[in-house]
C-alpha cells in the first residue's frame, strides 16, 4: 500500500505559478474563520515530520513553507489567536476555535531564521504557492507514533515524491544557520 504523507503531495506535488503574489490562509473554524493575508509566494516549502507543526487530520507530516514577516497580517478573528508555547524557538499562533497553526513566528532576533514567519500555504484557496521541495525532520514522525520499521518505506516514497528525506533540515538550510552563527560568533568574516 502506497505511504500517505500528506493530502498535499500523496497525488503529485503542483508546481508554483510564475509571478504568484500571495494569498489569504483561512483557519478550519465553520464560524468566524480567522483569515491571515500572506502579501508574497513563499520559500523554502518543506514537508516537516516534527512533533510542533501543525498536520491536518491523519498526515504523517506536515507541509510548511517560509515568508518574509512583513508580509504577514491577521486581517479576521485574530482575537481567536494564542502562541501555542511561548518558550519555543517558533511561536506558533494557533486558532483556539479548530487548533489550526495560522503562522509561526521567531521573536528572537539573534536566530538565523529571524525575520521569516512559517506557514501552511495549504489553507489557502489560491494555488499556485511554492512546491515543497524536501522533507525535513523525517525521524521525528516515530515521536508522533509511526512505526520505526515503516521508516524505509515513508523514505522510499518521499524520494519518489521528489522529496529528499533529512533528519533535520536540508543541506543548504543547515549551512545556512551554521554560516549565520559562525558570521554572529567571527569565526567566519565577511
Ligand atoms: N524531534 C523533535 C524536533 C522538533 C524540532 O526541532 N522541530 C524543528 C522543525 S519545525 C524546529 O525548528 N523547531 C523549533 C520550534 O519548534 O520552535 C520533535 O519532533 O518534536
Ligand atoms: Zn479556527
Ligand atoms: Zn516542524
Amino acid at each position: 500500500m502506497t505511504v500517505s504523507i500528506h493530502p498535499s503531495v500523496d497525488n503529485g506535488i503542483k508546481p508554483a505559478a510564475e509571478n504568484f503574489a500571495g494569498g489569504t490562509l483561512v483557519c478550519k473554524c465553520t464560524q468566524n474563520p480567522v483569515k491571515v493575508k500572506i502579501g508574497a509566494q513563499t520559500a523554502h516549502n518543506h514537508a516537516c515530520g516534527c512533533t510542533k507543526c501543525w498536520k491536518p487530520d491523519g498526515a504523517l507530516f506536515s507541509v510548511v513553507a517560509v515568508v518574509s514577516r512583513d508580509a504577514v497580517s491577521v486581517v479576521e478573528n485574530g482575537d481567536k489567536l494564542k502562541i501555542v508555547d511561548p518558550s519555543a524557538t517558533i511561536q506558533r499562533h494557533a486558532c483556539t476555535g479548530c487548533g489550526v497553526h495560522m503562522y509561526g513566528r521567531i521573536e528572537n532576533k539573534n536566530h538565523p531564521f529571524y525575520g521569516l514567519d512559517f506557514v501552511h500555504t495549504e489553507l489557502s484557496p489560491e494555488s499556485g504557492w511554492a512546491a515543497p521541495g524536501f522533507a525535513a525532520f523525517v525521524s521525528s514522525i516515530i515521536e508522533s507514533g509511526a512505526r520505526p520499521e515503516n521508516m524505509g518505506a515513508v523514505r522510499a516514497r518521499l524520494r519518489e515524491l521528489g522529496l529528499e528525506p533529512y533528519d533535520c533540515l536540508s543541506p543548504p538550510l543547515m549551512d545556512a544557520i551554521a554560516t549565520h552563527i559562525a558570521k554572529a560568533s567571527g569565526v567566519l568574516k565577511d
